[in-house]
């Protein structure tokens, strides 16, 4: 059986991916999936194992990584994260969707792997806009908040780079965003059923079709 194509959201951050693919699984719940990322950092008071990450050491990684497990991986502020094969198709085989929320480098490398997945970018209305909503998100130091501010930079660069993502979604307005976000969802042939709820019909809708061709929505109003 053909398994459920993920859904890949990327952009700088502070752009909203997950405010808006929480909204996503909070409308659809067993529809879509967040695929749980491996990592080598300690987990925090109520994380869990295999809920928040698969919390795994060093060592362990790396012989992962050799043996070619991982489809992406990065190193943080001295931890390494990564997106298993396996997790993913853990995911794949329950007939969910999985979404994988991952940065610009993660994307390179999970496109080498082939992956039929749908790609999409979270671009800010202006770097801004960016800076302001980071600011009143209030999770950041300065410093980590200039850090994310120069980075967003570079994946903006990459993200609006002609053909490097299938859809770009302009989060301005939240909501008018989201609608764009299912309306890409339903032309890459999943949710048809999301109307009825159904998700198998919705998975079996998103099985085997051929990528939707690039577009690029706005949620702003001339859009
Ligand atoms: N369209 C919007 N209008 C106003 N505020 C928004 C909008 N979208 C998201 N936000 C707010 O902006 C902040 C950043 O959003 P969010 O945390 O979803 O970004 P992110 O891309 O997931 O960031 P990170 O990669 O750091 O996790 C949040 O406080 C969120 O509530």
């Amino acid at each position: 059986m053909a398994l459920p194509r993920p859904v890949v959201i990327c952009g700088p951050s502070g752009s909203g991916k997950s405010t808006l693919y929480n909204k996503l699984l909070k409308e659809f719940p067993g529809v879509f999936q967040l695929s749980v990322s491996h990592t080598t950092r300690q987990p925090r008071p109520g994380e869990l194992n295999g809920r928040e990450y698969h919390f795994i050491n060093r060592d362990q990684f790396q012989e992962n990584i050799k043996q070619g497990d991982f489809l992406e991986w990065a190193e943080f502020s001295g931890n390494i994260y990564g997106t298993s094969k396996k997790a993913l198709e853990e995911v794949q085989s329950n007939n969910v969707i999985p979404i994988l929320d991952i940065d610009t480098q993660g994307v390179r490398n999970v496109k080498k792997a082939s992956l039929e997945a749908v790609y999409i970018f979270i671009k800010p209305p202006s770097i801004d806009v960016l800076e302001k909503r980071l600011r009143s998100r209030k999770t950041e130091t300065e410093e980590a908040l200039q850090k994310r501010l120069s980075a967003a930079r570079n994946e903006l660069e990459y993200g609006l780079k002609p053909g490097n993502f299938q859809h770009i979604i302009t989060n301005d307005d939240l909501d008018v965003a989201y609608e764009k976000l299912k309306g890409i969802l339903i032309k890459s042939q999943m949710p048809l059923a999301m109307a009825t709820g159904s998700s198998s019909s919705v998975v079996n809708s998103f099985l085997d079709k051929p990528a939707a061709s690039a577009t690029t929505v706005n949620s702003s109003s001339q859009d």
